[in-house]
């Protein structure tokens, strides 16, 4: 069942008493006072309403694509902002006085949401006359990622994640793209480089460190933040939706879709037709059909040697998500060895599981 945005409306000031009284989940609305921190009586509030699908990463898997494309989609709502980024960032601004260094106690970072849920919501405003017709959404890909940077960060934050979710929106939907491991890392890496040749800061030795753990430690995050939600701790969910956007936008986007309890939509009608016959959201902010066209294919022996160094994170991944059609090969050195890890287990459970994973919306 999608969980839509709906009344009753909450006041800024019954905020904490809701929190407190486990009535704020995905959807629950709440009036803000828009243009300024000043209400007056001619100030028509806002309404801004939690999200009820949250897209957690993976960092370079085309979470913005994602995120354009459902923007197009009538019943979905975007966040203000490119990325949110509350759980990880914004969550830690709430906390008095700021805290530096790990964070050991939940409980300051539970005082901290009670307190500032309502920041979160504001990021997702909807017209009233929406409300109850639309569900909100964002994508922070940093949800499932460990924060390197402890300089301004709270170390160790990410690992409260999951529970802060959780304690917000019971109810929230989460995904997490895939994309293969090398075409990922490269991604990482140049993104690296840049920030480094503007930043001078991480040094510029760093971008090539630790692809494996890197790599590794999003995915293990992000589904261990798919096991948060509904029915996930009992039935072990696997992790949803596992595609790639290069396999072509409209079946993945479906499948979102179907996950947050919506219909099957006609993204053909939404989207923009590519000069190649593919679609886009928009002609020049999609990369469907814009940045593929022109990304240069992979040095073959930089392929080989990063899929060989990122093969035990597949075997990995493989033996602990069985269900799952394996979405990429191994090197070469390890696939002849690797026997029935290559193919997706099709045992009853798995098969129950793939019909609720990808059944046709109603
Ligand atoms: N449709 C489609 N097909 C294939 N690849 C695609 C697609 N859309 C986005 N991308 C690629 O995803 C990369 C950007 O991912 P994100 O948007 O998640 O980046 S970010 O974490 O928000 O910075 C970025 O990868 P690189 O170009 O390799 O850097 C995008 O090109």
């Amino acid at each position: 069942m999608a969980k839509f945005t709906h009344g009753p409306l909450l006041s800024p000031s019954d905020a904490t008493s809701a929190y407190d009284a486990g009535a704020v989940d995905s959807g629950t609305c709440i009036t803000l006072p828009s243009g300024g921190s000043t209400p007056s009586p001619a100030t028509v509030p806002a309404v801004s309403c939690l999200p009820s699908l949250v897209c957690v990463g993976m960092a370079k898997a085309g979470t913005d694509e994602l995120r354009g494309w459902l923007s197009l989609h009538p019943n979905l709502s975007s966040s203000t902002d490119r990325e949110v980024q509350y759980f990880n960032h914004g969550i830690f601004r709430a906390m008095p006085g700021g805290v530096v260094g790990p964070v050991h106690h939940r409980s300051l970072l539970e005082a901290a949401l009670r307190t500032s849920w309502s920041e979160y919501a504001a990021r997702f405003p909807v017209p009233r006359e929406h409300i109850g017709r639309v569900l909100t959404f964002e994508k922070s890909p940093g949800y499932a990622r460990p924060q390197h940077n402890l300089s301004r960060v709270a170390n160790g934050i990410e690992r409260h994640v999951p529970f802060l979710m959780r304690r917000l929106m019971p109810s929230v939907r989460l995904v997490l793209l895939l994309r293969d491991p090398v075409a990922l890392v490269r991604s990482r890496f140049v993104h690296c480089l840049r920030q480094a040749g503007r930043q001078r800061r991480p040094p510029l030795p760093s971008c090539g460190g630790a692809v494996e753990r890197d790599y590794e430690s999003m995915l293990t995050a992000g589904a261990g933040l798919l096991r948060l939600e509904p029915g996930g701790a009992a039935g072990g969910s696997p992790l949803r939706p596992v595609a790639e956007f290069a396999s072509g936008p409209s079946s993945l986007l479906n499948r979102v879709l179907a996950h947050a309890g919506l219909q099957r939509h006609d993204w053909r009608a939404s989207g923009y037709p590519g000069p190649d016959g593919s679609l886009t959201f928009h002609p020049r902010k999609s990369k469907s059909v814009r940045e593929r066209a022109s990304r240069r294919p992979l040095l073959p022996g930089f392929e080989a040697a990063t899929r060989d160094a990122l093969t035990p994170v597949l075997i990995r991944f493989r033996t602990q998500h069985p269900c799952l059609r394996p979405p990429w090969p191994l090197g070469s050195a390890t696939s002849a060895a690797s026997g029935p890890t290559d193919r997706a287990d099709t045992s009853p459970l798995c098969r129950a599981r793939g019909a609720r994973t990808h059944a046709a919306p109603q």
